[in-house]
């Protein structure tokens, strides 16, 4: 039976290289994937793992119908034997429900690829309708881990290494130390509720408790 397949997890846990690898396997045996993706970090029209590999994908834009895509594919000639959707978190729900009819009226699997919450830790719509709708969810199994070596299960957004509450749901970015720049970093939800990066743990580390008191 086609199914419909949410590979979730933090960022930087691996999924894109997964999803590469589904890739690589499939068309290894002269199967061919119709591969989505949308406004991965490597640019319009990729599909990019942090492991250096990327691969052309179609980018899907606001409004487009993605049961309809494949249709008309296959009705010009074209192939598809399944289908991979990369930053699923940023696609539409009305998008999520297409990929859904794909598995039902299309038979082909679906392997659908995203984070499930954003950086309040709120689902992003997306990913909502995924665990609503797909028959399975997977978890990676390669582990994120936060700063204090506890699993990683919460997204937190950083500037200069302090996380931040307020902003879009939407910032393209990565898992960057870099100073002052807009930056991403994986925690445990004791640190994330505690606002606790890297950063400002190290921080609080090495200021001291007690002002030295100078007798001069
Ligand atoms: N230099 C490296 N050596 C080995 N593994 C790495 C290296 N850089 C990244 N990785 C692996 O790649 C993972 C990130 O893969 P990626 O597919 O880009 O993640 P995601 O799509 O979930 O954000 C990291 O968790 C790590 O396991
Ligand atoms: C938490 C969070 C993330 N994003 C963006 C940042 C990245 O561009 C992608 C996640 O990519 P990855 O391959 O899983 O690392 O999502 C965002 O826009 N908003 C957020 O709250």
């Amino acid at each position: 039976m086609p199914e419909l397949v949410f590979f979730s997890g933090t960022m930087d846990c691996g999924k894109s290289t997964l999803a590469l690898q589904i890739e690589h396997n499939r068309s290894a045996r002269g199967l061919q994937g119709m591969i989505f993706s949308r406004d991965d970090r490597a640019g319009h029209g990729k599909l990019s793992s942090r492991l250096g590999l990327v691969t052309d994908a179609v980018e899907v834009e606001d409004g487009q119908d993605l049961y309809a895509y494949l249709v008309d594919h296959l009705s010009q000639g074209g192939r598809a034997d399944y289908v991979i959707a990369d930053e699923a978190q940023f696609l539409a729900p009305e998008q999520i429900d297409q990929l859904a009819r794909v598995v039902d009226d299309l038979g082909l699997d679906v392997y659908a690829f995203g984070i499930t919450t954003d950086f309040r830790s709120k689902l992003f719509p997306g990913s909502q309708r995924l665990v609503e709708l797909a028959d399975r969810v997977e978890v990676l199994q390669v582990e994120a881990l936060c700063w204090c070596g506890a699993r990683a299960t919460h997204n937190a957004r950083t500037i200069g290494g302090v996380m931040v509450v307020e902003g879009a749901q939407v910032v393209v970015g990565d898992v960057t130390r870099s100073a002052d720049e807009v930056g991403y970093e994986v925690l445990c939800r004791r640190h994330h509720r505690r606002r606790m990066t890297a950063a400002t743990a190290r921080a609080a580390a090495l200021s001291p408790d007690v002002l030295p008191v100078t007798s001069a």
